[in-house]
């Protein structure tokens, strides 16, 4: 569904994304792990069209997204912080997103909107909101639209146990209906019930594309925690080393490529 070939981001002499590629594919949760500043949020916003490669290319379902925006319409996005104007209320934000996003009548999903609670909140200024209750405006936004692929920046950051209970099980159920969800999360705990695949990026490499399956095979781990904290420990005593990809992953590169 989704296919990066080689792509690079510099910013400056930093170099955010070095030679990334990877395909994500219906139904699989990828968790996206590794160390603040790794490059996370930057092959996020790439996909999405936010920031521009220098090099490499990006395919939506085949078609390259250089020089189109309709594919952005197929993409649920929760930022990790977002920004909405102060001065509006909750039911206004979620209204003029409805107005500014092409949907077809009949096809929102308005789930999340109550079991969050918002239908009793929707009067409350965002200038008023706290953290969490914002993280749950975007989460609503986020999934409103039914879309087929959802990016979760730090989805469960600063919501309370029950909200985030609600949400995980909103993305397993998602999950199911065979949609693709890139997560990125350093709660690796948040992840181990939800995730099918984990990559791990470094200095703006990929490290690490895996099954969590196979990650907890080859480690005799049940927690996913600890499975990478292992495989990771086995790979990458010298901070370079690029851990070999599981023969489903292969697959997948070689149709990258
Ligand atoms: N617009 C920008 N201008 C300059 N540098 C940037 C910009 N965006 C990101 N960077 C840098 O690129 C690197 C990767 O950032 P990115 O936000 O992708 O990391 P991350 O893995 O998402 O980190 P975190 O876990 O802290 O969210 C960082 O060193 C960051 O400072």
């Amino acid at each position: 569904m989704i296919t990066i070939k080689n792509l690079h981001k510099k910013f400056k002499k930093l170099h955010a994304l070095n030679d990334v590629s990877a395909s994500f594919s219906r139904g699989q949760v990828v968790s996206l792990i590794g160390p603040n500043g790794s490059g996370k949020t930057t092959l996020i916003k790439s996909i999405l069209g936010i920031v521009k490669p220098d090099a490499g290319s990006i395919l939506f379902a085949g078609k390259s997204i250089d020089k189109q925006v309709a594919y952005r319409d197929n993409i649920g996005y929760m930022p990790q912080i977002g920004r909405y104007p102060d001065n509006m209320k909750i039911g206004q934000v979620i209204e003029m997103v409805k107005n500014i996003r092409n949907h077809k009548d009949g096809t929102l999903d308005d789930e999340l909107f109550f079991d969050f609670k918002m239908d009793e909140m929707q009067d409350k200024n965002m200038r008023s909101l706290s953290g969490g209750t914002r993280q749950k405006v975007s989460a609503v936004l986020a999934f409103l639209f039914n879309p087929d692929v959802l990016i979760l920046d730090e989805p469960t950051a600063g919501l309370d146990p029950l909200a985030s209970e609600i949400l995980k099980d909103k993305i397993i159920k998602e999950k199911k209906k065979g949609k693709l969800i890139l997560i990125t999360s350093h709660v690796l705990s948040d992840l181990d019930e939800l995730t099918t695949d984990v990559m791990y990026l470094q200095d703006g490499k990929l490290h690490l594309y895996q099954t969590v399956e196979n990650i907890k095979q080859q480690t005799g781990e049940t927690r996913l925690e600890k499975a990478i904290a292992q495989v990771m420990k086995r790979y990458l005593k010298d901070g370079t080393a690029t851990i070999p990809m599981t023969e489903n992953r292969e697959a997948d590169y070689a149709k990258a490529i």
